[in-house]
């Protein structure tokens, strides 16, 4: 029997929005950097991103010149589209389809556009996820901090959360893992013994010591990736049955050089392996989930050449985002996300015994050292 007076439709979808995996979230942002796809936008973008920074009118030069043997084009914007539709495709299979959309600091479409047109379409609060997933300010403080421009500048109430900093989860360590063990595996088999020689971006002295919570021992963004290098080397020693060495080292500092940014460089480092008696090196980005022009030039480029130079065997490992790991694994991570703003607590799955850390950041975290900016996603 029909009761006239029950709206049809209004009560079931009500309640299939309250069902939805990742409410109360209806709309993803998937944020990051940003970068040229052509010749005349490499300049264009460099004045964007070094912009009252600065950086050294020879770095620009120097960096324009990377971009330019690529004819102009970073492989970062092709790869967060096929991303984006990744994304799209795993919720979709999972049930859990939302509007997924993609806003860069430095290249179009920017964050404050895209929330725009997430707020046009319908979207109230917002959940992003970031291409970036270290703790610092420069790949965590500074993504809040577009999203609280962002929000400004769109002139929209939209309420948003972001996942959890997330290197040390399956979808990036795990990935790693296996990556890493499948590149050193024919290596072994040729009775060969590889350094692994793991890779992050440097950032000056500074922003590390001042990385993670306020009241923590701050170096977040390097500890937490010397203990992932540990962890895989570890890990892929006892995968292959051999006692392999490694450790972290640093590519694409900029900045004046009378400022300290972390070392070794992995340049450097080549050459000193080289002569310590290393044969080869195999060298993953564990600082990156996907190829960018730090990838494909200091590394594949330059880091390759030196080691042609000093003599010894040179093997990047891919990088993690195109893989179904990768991608199932945001997924769950925004799924973790979802259930924790609806109050619960989920169970947060870290790759071996690495640490996760705060969804919400706490106050004082990965300060701003240059100008106090307000941010989203904080305590403060
Ligand atoms: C920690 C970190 C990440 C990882 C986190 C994340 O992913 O966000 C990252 C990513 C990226 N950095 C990128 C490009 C650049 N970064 C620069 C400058 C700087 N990066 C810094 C740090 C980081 N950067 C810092 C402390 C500076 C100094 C000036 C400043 O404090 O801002 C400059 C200026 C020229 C130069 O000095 O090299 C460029 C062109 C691209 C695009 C690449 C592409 O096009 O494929 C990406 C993904
Ligand atoms: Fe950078």
């Amino acid at each position: 029997m029909v009761d006239p007076e029950t709206p049809a439709v209004p009560a079931s979808a009500a309640a299939e929005q309250a069902e939805h995996p990742l409410a109360p979230y209806d709309a993803v942002l998937l944020q990051s950097f940003g970068g040229p796809e052509g010749p005349d936008e490499v300049l264009p973008f460099l004045r964007r991103v070094t912009a009252g920074r600065g950086i050294p009118d020879e770095r620009l030069v120097e960096v324009g010149a990377h971009y330019q043997l690529f004819d102009g084009v970073s492989p970062i914007n092709g790869l967060n589209r096929r991303l984006l539709s990744d994304l799209a495709t795993e919720m979709e299979q999972r049930g859990c389809s939302l509007p997924v959309a993609l806003g860069n600091r430095h290249t179009d479409p920017f964050v404050g556009d895209t929330l725009a047109d997430l707020a046009a379409g319908g979207a109230h609060r917002v959940l992003a996820v970031t291409t970036s997933a270290w703790r610092c300010w420069s790949s965590c403080r500074q993504y809040r901090e577009d999203l609280a421009k962002g929000v400004d500048a769109a002139g929209v109430d939209l309420q948003i959360d972001k996942v959890r900093p997330y290197g040390e989860h399956p979808a990036v360590a795990g990935t790693w893992a296996r990556l890493l063990t499948d590149a050193v595996r024919p290596l072994v088999e040729q009775g060969i013994r590889p350094h692994l020689l793991f890779v992050t971006h440097s950032i000056p002295e500074s922003m590390d010591e001042t990385s993670g919570p306020g009241d923590g021992e701050g170096r977040a963004y390097s500890r937490d990736q010397v203990a992932l290098a540990r962890a895989l080397v570890a890990e892929v020693s006892t995968a292959l049955g051999v006692e392999l060495d490694g450790g972290l080292s640093f590519c694409s500092r900029s900045g004046p050089p009378h400022v300290p940014w972390l070392e070794p460089d992995v340049g450097d480092r080549i050459t000193e392996l080289a002569a310590e008696g290393v044969e080869h090196v195999v060298v993953a980005p564990t600082g990156f989930v996907s190829d960018h022009m730090e990838v494909v030039y200091d590394l594949d480029t330059e880091a390759a050449e030196t080691a042609a130079e000093v003599g010894i065997g040179f093997t990047r490992v891919d990088t993690p985002q195109p893989t179904s790991s990768f991608v199932a694994g945001l997924v769950d991570l925004m799924l973790e996300r979802a259930a924790e703003a609806r109050g619960e607590e989920p169970v947060r799955v870290t790759w071996r015994d690495l640490d996760s850390h705060p969804s919400v950041c706490p106050p004082g975290c990965c300060p701003n050292l240059s100008t106090a900016a307000p941010a989203l996603c904080g305590q403060d």
